[in-house]
């Protein structure tokens, strides 16, 4: 089976063009391509499969095999791979998630994309004030916001001294989501710009989350803290996020997708074969 290994600013995931390809067990092949020492290694699988309502659809699985209804880094890459690998011949396209259809819009140069802009729709905001929650016996606050999936967005200072791997489970199985969450770490350096560190469901630190930056920019705006458009700096780049709240309602955000390499595995006793093929983003 042939796959295409990609990143959005260090969130990084197993894509397989279901075009041509047939996939059985996507959670289990998930875990497997996941794993950093004995699979290629990535933060998931992602499915790039043909759609019945939109010009292509994507499925998305975390490290642990869950499904989630959207990824805004893993949808800006299937618009990069379906526009540089012409399955798609406009720069303006739709695609299909379990969260709906969303709009993109790809910036291209000499036919390759070189950023992407995604309609991720309308936010739902889950918890109307902060929310108070104690979690390992400290108290925090939170501000819940859907953006297709659910994420708990808390303010603090010193992010980056943060042991993640040591809290992050608690605030991902924490009784208060029986759906589990995805949690966002947010410093607030000024009304533009925000820094963030994110715990992800079913994933844990990725070095990104594009619904969790498009999600933390809308808390951060409904609470004064940032105007309607904020630059988000994750541990692997930035991604600039507009909240059109006056207008249309929809937030979109926009940023890189890269292509790192491509390979085929057996899918049988998944041995991997790189074929020495860098992406051609490298
Ligand atoms: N990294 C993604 C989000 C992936 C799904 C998430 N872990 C969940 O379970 O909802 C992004 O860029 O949005």
């Amino acid at each position: 089976m042939k796959f295409t290994k990609m990143q959005g600013i260090g969130n990084d995931y197993v894509y397989i063009n279901c075009f041509e390809e047939t996939v059985e067990n996507p959670a289990e092949l998930s875990k497997k391509v996941s794993d950093r020492h004995f699979g290629i290694g990535s933060d998931g699988l992602i499915l790039i499969c043909p759609s019945k309502t939109a010009d292509c659809r994507m499925r998305m699985f975390n490290a642990d095999g869950s499904e989630s209804a959207m990824c805004g880094n893993g949808i800006r890459c299937v618009g990069k791979y379906v526009f540089d690998h012409r399955l798609v011949e406009k720069t303006e396209f739709d695609v299909e998630t379990e969260a709906g259809i969303k709009h993109l819009k790809v910036t291209e140069e000499g036919g390759r994309t070189v950023k992407i802009t995604v309609d991720m729709g309308i936010p739902e905001v889950t918890s109307k004030v902060p929310e108070p929650i104690c979690i390992s016996g400290t108290d925090y606050e939170f501000i819940g916001i859907s953006v297709g999936n659910p994420h708990a967005v808390y303010y603090m200072d010193g992010i980056d001294a943060l042991d993640l791997e040591s809290i992050g489970p608690a605030f991902e199985h924490h009784e208060r989501f029986p759906e589990r969450t995805n949690s966002e770490f947010i410093e607030v350096i000024n009304k533009n710009y925000i820094r963030m560190r994110v715990w992800e469901r079913g994933s844990g630190e990725t070095w990104a989350c594009g619904t969790g930056a498009t999600a933390s920019a809308v808390a951060c705006a409904l609470s004064g803290r940032t105007g309607d458009t904020v630059e988000v700096e994750l541990k692997g780049g930035n991604l600039t996020i507009h909240w059109d709240r006056e207008g249309s309602g929809h937030v979109f955000m926009t940023g890189p997708a890269v292509e790192v390499f491509q390979g085929e595995f057996d899918i049988k006793n998944l041995s991997y074969n790189t074929g020495g093929t860098n992406g051609k983003d490298q």
